[in-house]
């Protein structure tokens, strides 16, 4: 059985949107502000950089409780002792991640829509997942190569067809959330409301809020 996790603001890091302020300080206000799980994506970055980032990173929260998520690389997220990885349809199997990451590790696997949940169920090892990372919701700029945005209505699809944990992604605003949350969603995972925003702490509390208040 994985560690436990709380998706209900999941913060998903952007090398771009954080470089003037810097990953560890965006990071620390958005926790300030009430986020309660970090991904580390940086799919440009090489390894070595990364598992310094993870690291870094994994020191600033270990001591808040709050887990840390690495993007794609197992290899990384064990060197690093992270909490957890998420996978896409194109990575490396939930199955074959499951067995290099343990029992503990948190896994998380990317769906776009209703028709891949079903290829995943049935295909990949969905028995190995802990959660769901659903979307595109909305059209979004931070991520070029994702597929066409499903709508809180296509959450709602995913929901209905599994009673795995869920995150909504992709355009998620504090607007967007609550509606994600409606269609039966654990909880919603950003990346420019926080990275991109003026105050990542102030960004953080108010998703937070939103998302309270549509449960
Ligand atoms: C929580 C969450 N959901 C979805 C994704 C997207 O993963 P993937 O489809 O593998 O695309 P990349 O992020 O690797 O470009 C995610 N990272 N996190
Ligand atoms: C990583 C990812 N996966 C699906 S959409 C997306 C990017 C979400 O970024 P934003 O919250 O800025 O729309
Ligand atoms: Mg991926």
């Amino acid at each position: 059985m994985s560690r436990p996790f709380d998706l209900t603001l999941y913060l998903v890091t952007d090398p771009r949107l954080v470089a003037e302020r810097g990953l560890l300080a965006t990071v620390e206000a958005a926790v300030k502000g009430g986020v309660t799980l970090v991904q580390l994506r940086d799919p440009d970055a090489h390894g070595r950089a990364l598992v310094e980032q993870a690291r870094a990173l994994k020191a600033l929260l270990a001591p808040l409780g709050i887990p840390l998520i690495v993007n794609d690389r197992v290899d990384v997220a064990v060197a690093a002792d992270a909490d957890g990885v998420h996978l896409g349809q194109d990575d490396m199997s939930p199955a074959d991640a499951r067995a290099l990451l343990g029992p503990e590790r948190i896994l998380g696997l990317s769906v776009g829509n209703p028709a891949e949940f079903a290829g995943s169920s049935s295909g990949i090892d969905i028995g190995a997942v802990d959660y769901l990372g659903v979307g595109p919701v909305k059209a979004t700029g931070t991520k070029k190569d994702a597929g066409a945005a499903i709508g809180a209505a296509g959450v709602a699809a995913v929901r209905a067809l599994t009673r795995r944990p869920i995150v909504g992604i992709g355009g998620i605003d504090g607007a967007l959330a609550g509606e994600v949350i409606r269609a039966g969603a654990d909880g919603v995972a950003v990346v420019s409301a926080i990275c991109a925003a003026p105050d990542p702490e102030h960004a953080a509390r108010a998703l937070l809020s939103a998302v309270t208040a549509a449960r």
